[in-house]
């Protein structure tokens, strides 16, 4: 029998319970005993689970039936009475010697009794399969419910965690509301209410702390809001344009729905697109558009943003809430009026449109676009009606400004009809007591008001007044063109691009003409006073031009300077400035490639450096914005798609690493400083060649040449270590990026790469390039080389390793590196002269050349300045850097390499300094010991990876 066949059941005194109950029933040689659930759900491997216990005499009796056959058995009941079976309890130990024996007869027996079990057998088997099945699904089951009830309690884990969150968050955002409400309530916005606006507005207004309005501000609002007036603003950068018009339109959006409302009933018709702003760049739209937001969320006016790298769901889900204010730029706004989006193409309700940056908006990329929306807009929008919030109480002197307006016609303006005067109408004819005259008159007024409230009728469906701005820092316009505005006439077609922009823009001017024949046509009545109304309105048709540009077109607190250096030693210069100067910083350059190149060297010299082009994905543009926006010490280095209109706090320099193509570009790169009531300086980096150009610059911006840029050029050495070896790992790193890029390509060259790198590395590879830069930027950027800073630390450990005693006592070695310091290394010469001889050789080779460089730079600097001609036409003065400069614009890496090589300063230090240790090391411990290293090699060993550097040095020694 083998062993699976085994009752295992038997030793262990199980008996059928429940299922199990019926099946002993009947069967012969097996007795029922009960056993509890645990035991049977714990059925061994052999598969027997609740089998139970053999009645040898019952199945000795079946096996060898006496005579007399079933008579003779005794029967199973009267057995069971007798010999009662043996109840196994938990954990209880059955009782009596017999039974091995009984198992051992049982396993003998079922064996012996060959063909009369197989029934009993098999039934058993099932039993037990089905058993055993039932046992995995109750496995099953509890594992699932244990499952579930882990997953229910990292839910609710979640839920828990979510919750303090959501609490935390919400905490954050009433302290930031109870903050922004203290704030707004320490805010006095006195100052504004001159401008009449809303009191929801006032309170936006108080929450953002702006107190007054600023001086462009001022100028503006009173035309658009109180006169409805198109308005041309041109202002310094920084001087709060978007709120010149955010305000006009949140003012009149919020009064319109207020009137809305309260003719409704408090009922809130659905939102149609009311005001359309246009910007020519991605950051621009969203910084106008969360500005607007500040103004418009608190009031419940949606303003969103419609720009290219927003995804078209977003887009989707953004348009979906109906918003009434969409900021955009031309060409994702073109896209989706082209694809038939219903609430940007239709324009039937358009009040106001914004375009901000116009000057550049009628520049290559965008006038397109401008042109086709602005042809989307529906003809009758153009006309100047008098449908929309009619003036309220318009001053004299507001009314007689440019526009000249009579007095008698703002009077009559300022006593629009109401039903007051209907009443008084009705009142006179009443007097005149004629029943007749009465009727007819009742008769013509009732046709006259059903003809007025249709007239307003088709006015309210059709004709929205559209009321335009536009808006630059940099709208210069030509005489002759601002000429025929004032006149209220359109730019000369065709003349240049603005004049075409003024010609399209729906300025109104003689459609309101149109307008007065209408009025005179569709009205009797009332035909005087409206026509009063309409030259009002006729007369302040023509746009407002707001030019508070200064002749020096800067923002007043912008100061300027220039770096005049070689081609080569741009960087130098600009590291040499960002170091020395830190604050939050952009870099402007005239193209991409330059972009990618120096945010990356910038970053390799340790320098928060972000950058942000046109090439790069909206998401990287954004957060790059965000980083710069977060780090008080960021550099942004950029293109010109970051010129115009960002608004980042804080921003203290400006340096325009290359010359932009045009003043208006310089004077907006430069306004990304000194904004509001900030300060900033805008730095130029001029080459010789750049000179005459910068001149030029200058002249048309009616200034004279700025002061110099005091960079310390003393710093120029170290800098142009630094420079050379991060130019050079951002070289070797996008050698190897590509590289990987290019498998295929690199595949069929590998071996001419392997080996090119080899000549061109000398050996040295990126990692060994980065961890000596490394090394160089964990120290402080020194002005020149110190025989008392290099021979310190390294003596002094030199010292220490020869002498424990000093090391062990602290005031001795401090004593010692005081000594050391004070006669510049003298203490160590004494202590090891041939060490010190090393060393000292070292430090005044590096001295010496340092000293060269610097005067060599000072030299050239002071010439490119005296005589920039001169100086461009002259070759580069051999110092080390121009050298280096001269290798790179040429694309002489050989030449490079050799002024690499011909530069032994590092190496002759680094090298003095491992030699001299490691033999030390040698004699002292017989072997070479890394113990001493981070004390010898002083600051060498603080930066990231300078250990490793410096270890690899003296392993290779
Ligand atoms: N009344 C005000 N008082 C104080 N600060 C203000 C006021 N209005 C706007 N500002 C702030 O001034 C800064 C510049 O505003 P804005 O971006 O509108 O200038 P801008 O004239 O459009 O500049 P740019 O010509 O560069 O686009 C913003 O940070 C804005 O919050």
């Amino acid at each position: 029998m083998g062993k699976k066949d085994k009752p295992s059941s038997v030793k262990k005194g199980k008996a059928a319970s429940g299922k199990g109950e019926d099946l002993w029933t009947g069967v012969k040689g097996w007795k029922q005993v009960e056993v509890d659930d645990a035991l049977l759900l714990g059925a061994d491997e052999y598969g027997f689970c609740g089998l139970e216990e053999l009645d040898a005499t019952a199945l000795g009796d079946m096996l060898l039936p006496r005579a007399g056959g079933a008579e003779q058995q005794p029967d199973p009941q009267a057995k069971q009475e007798a010999d009662p079976p043996v109840k196994t309890a938990k954990g209880k130990k059955r009782k009596g010697p017999e039974q091995p024996a009984v198992a051992a007869d049982t396993a003998g027996n079922a064996e012996a009794a060959g063909p009369a079990a197989p029934d009993s057998v098999a039934a058993l088997k099932e039993q037990l399969a089905s058993l055993q099945a039932e046992n995995k699904q109750l496995k099953k089951k509890q594992k699932r419910e244990e499952r579930q009830e882990k997953r229910g309690a990292a839910a609710a884990k979640r839920k828990e965690e979510r919750a303090a969150t959501r609490g935390v968050e919400a905490a954050a955002a009433a302290d930031k509301r109870a903050a922004a409400a203290a704030a707004a309530a320490a805010v006095d916005v006195s100052a504004w209410r001159v401008l009449e606006l809303d009191s929801a507005i006032e309170q936006a207004i108080a929450a953002l702390g702006f107190a007054a309005p600023t001086h462009v501000q001022a100028e503006c609002l009173p035309a658009a809001i109180r006169d409805r007036r198109d308005i041309i603003g041109a202002a310094q950068t920084g001087s709060g344009k978007t709120l010149a018009f955010g305000l006009p339109i949140m003012q009149l959006l919020l009064r319109e729905r207020q009137q809305q409302q309260g003719q409704a009933g408090g009922q809130r018709a659905p939102s149609r697109l009311r005001a359309l702003v246009m910007a020519p760049t991605r950051e621009l739209a969203l910084q106008v558009c969360q500005h607007l937001q500040a103004v418009g969320k608190p009031v419940g006016i949606w303003a969103v943003p419609i720009v290219g790298g927003i995804s078209p769901l977003k887009q989707e889900r953004l348009l979906a809430k109906h918003p009434e204010v969409v900021v955009a730029t031309p060409g994702r706004l073109w896209d989706l009026m082209r694809e038939g989006h219903r609430h940007v193409t239709d324009l039937s309700h358009l009040s106001f449109l914004v375009i901000d940056e116009a000057d550049r908006m009628v520049q290559q990329g965008h006038y397109g676009e401008l042109s086709n929306i602005l042809g989307a807009i529906p003809v009758h929008q153009r006309l100047a009606t008098h449908d929309a919030p009619v003036p309220e109480a318009v001053p004299e002197e507001q009314g007689e400004e440019e526009a000249g307006q009579p007095a008698e016609l703002a009077a009559a303006d300022a006593a629009p009809a109401s039903d007051d005067d209907e009443a008084e109408e009705q009142e006179a004819t009443e007097e005149e007591g004629d029943s007749e005259k009465e009727q007819e008159e009742q008769k013509e007024q009732e046709e006259e008001q059903a003809k007025q409230q249709g007239w307003q009728a088709q006015q309210a469906q059709q004709l929205h007044r559209l009321q335009t701005f536009v808006f630059s820092a940099t709208l210069t316009l030509p005489a002759n063109l601002r000429k025929r505005l004032r006149k209220g006439g359109g730019g000369a077609s065709g003349s240049s691009d603005l004049d075409g922009l003024m010609d399209q823009i729906p300025f109104r001017r003689e459609q309101s003409m149109t307008s007065l024949y209408l009025m005179f046509c569709a009205t009797s009545c009332r035909a005087v006073l409206r026509c009063a109304m309409l030259c009002a309105v006729l007369c302040r048709g023509k746009p407002k031009i707001v030019d508070l540009t200064s002749k020096r077109r800067l923002a007043d607190k912008v100061t300027e300077a220039y770096i005049a250096c070689g081609e080569a030693e741009r960087d130098e210069s600009l590291y040499c400035l960002l170091a020395k100067h830190p604050g939050r910083t952009i870099v402007f350059v005239n193209a991409i490639s330059s972009v990618r190149r120096l945010a990356a060297i910038l970053k390799l010299l340790g320098l928060p450096a972000q950058a942000l082009h046109a090439g790069m994905q909206q998401r990287q543009r954004l957060r790059a914005l965000d980083r710069f926006k977060a780090e008080p010490n960021a550099v942004l280095v950029a293109t010109d798609v970051a010129a115009r209109g960002l608004d980042v706090k804080d921003i203290r320099c400006v340096v325009h690493y290359q010359l932009p193509a045009s003043v208006d570009v310089y004077v907006h790169r430069s306004g990304r400083t000194a904004r509001a009531e900030a300060e900033g300086i805008s730095v130029a980096l001029v080459t010789p060649k750049e000179n005459a150009r910068f001149l030029a610059l200058l002249r048309a911006m009616n200034r004279d040449e700025p002061p110099e840029f005091p960079l310390d050029m003393s710093l120029m050495p170290a800098v142009h270590r630094r420079v050379r070896l991060a130019v050079r790992l951002d070289e070797l790193e996008r050698r190897q990026s590509k590289e990987k890029a290019e498998k295929s390509w690199k595949q069929q060259h590998a071996e001419m790469l392997e080996i090119e790198l080899s000549d061109d590395d000398d050996d040295e590879t990126a990692a060994e390039v980065r961890a000596e830069l490394a090394a160089l930027l964990a120290e402080p950027l020194q002005p020149r080389f110190s025989a008392k800073w290099f021979t310190g630390g390294a003596a002094a450990a030199v010292m220490a390793a020869m002498d424990p005693s000093a090391g062990a006592a602290g005031g001795k070695k401090k004593k010692s590196r005081q000594t050391a310091q004070r006669d510049g290394g003298a203490q160590p010469e004494a202590a090891d002269p041939k060490t010190a001889q090393t060393v000292h050789h070292a430090v005044a080779l590096a001295q010496e050349r340092s000293d060269s460089r610097s005067k060599a730079a000072q030299h050239a600097a002071s010439k490119q300045r005296g005589h920039p001609q001169q100086q461009a036409a002259q070759p580069q003065q051999p110092t080390a850097a121009g050298a280096a400069g001269g290798a790179e614009k040429g694309g002489k890496k050989k030449q490079q390499q050799q002024q690499q090589r011909q530069d032994p300063r590092a190496a002759a230090l680094q090298a003095a300094f491992s030699k001299a240790l490691a033999a030390r090391q040698r004699k002292k411990s017989g072997g070479r010991s890394m113990l001493v290293i981070p004390q010898a090699l002083g600051r060498d060993a603080v930066g990231p990876d300078a250990l490793q550097t410096l270890r690899r040095k003296l392993v290779g020694l």
